[in-house]
């Protein structure tokens, strides 16, 4: 089977400062100032050309860091992540420029992927139709709410036919209507054997698309395995921790990262 994605000991660090002037101190002395956090620690998994990878776990668990990092818009402060092919990533705050209207939006997305003024061109009118803002198209995309802009990314991305598509939570801000339109869209992606990265708090969405499941928890690799298998540990594990107090969520926390840098 080709590999699509291969990630190795993936880490990312960031630094935590105390106030504005513990971040100007630090520019002025690098490494001076500020602690290290880690956002993701030794991170690894690999996903077959086909496959529909989920990533699962709790808020701040790293999904969306690792996502950003796999579409190349982050850098990992150390490991590695081997792409083979184009990734296009479709996130609420999917890098699109507010002053632009959404029509220059999807001019400058593609012509950042590569693409010529002629393919634009033949690509517009589906990106726009299928995006249903109407005439807001021509609306700088600071007008527009999450819900519109999770709209215009999402178009973008499914009409450029990525080669790996990364959704990371695009679905939950628009209507309904919109987002089983997208799941759609997902689907005959699947069908076409694209490989596609989820990022989703919907268990049923999770179930219903993916062929393996990534659970991280406090930046670190909990599971990796077939859906079957991790979805229903993770839903165990949620019932748990939703029964949790703040302190026992605490020492839970502890011991999980305890040996972590
Ligand atoms: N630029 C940054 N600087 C400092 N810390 C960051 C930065 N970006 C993310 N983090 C931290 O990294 C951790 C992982 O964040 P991330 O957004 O990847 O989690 P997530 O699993 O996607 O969360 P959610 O489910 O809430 O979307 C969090 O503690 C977050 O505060």
């Amino acid at each position: 089977m080709e590999k699509a994605i291969i990630a190795k000991n993936v880490t990312k660090k960031y630094k935590l400062y105390n106030g504005t002037k513990e971040r100007m101190l630090d520019l002025l002395t690098p490494k001076s100032y500020g602690k290290d956090f880690f956002a993701l620690t030794d991170v690894y998994f690999e996903a077959e050309k086909g496959d529909v990878v989920g990533f699962i776990g709790i808020n701040g668990s790293g999904k969306s860091t690792l996502s950003n990092i796999i579409a190349g818009i982050v850098p990992e402060t150390s490991g590695s992540v081997k792409v083979n092919g184009q990734t296009s990533l479709i996130a609420v705050a999917s890098g699109l420029k507010g002053d632009l209207t959404g029509r220059d939006n999807i001019e400058l997305k593609c012509l950042m992927l590569g693409f010529n003024k002629g393919e634009i061109k033949e690509l517009e009118p589906d990106i726009i139709e299928f995006s249903e803002l109407g005439n807001f198209i021509d609306q700088p995309v600071k007008a527009y709410s999450s819900g519109m802009k999770s709209r215009l990314g999402f178009s973008i991305s499914v009409s450029i036919d990525p080669d790996i598509l990364i959704i990371d939570e695009a679905l939950s801000v628009g209507d309904k209507a919109f987002a089983e339109k997208s799941l759609n869209k997902m689907k005959e992606f699947k069908k076409k054997g694209k490989t596609m990265i989820f990022v989703s708090h919907s268990i049923g969405q999770m179930k219903e698309f993916c062929d393996k499941i990534l659970w991280l928890e406090y930046g670190m690799v909990k599971d990796f395995g077939p859906v079957e298998e991790i979805i229903p540990k993770y839903e165990e594990f949620l019932k748990q921790f939703k029964k949790m107090s703040k302190k026992e969520r605490e020492d839970y926390k502890r011991k999980s990262i305890h040996g972590s840098k």
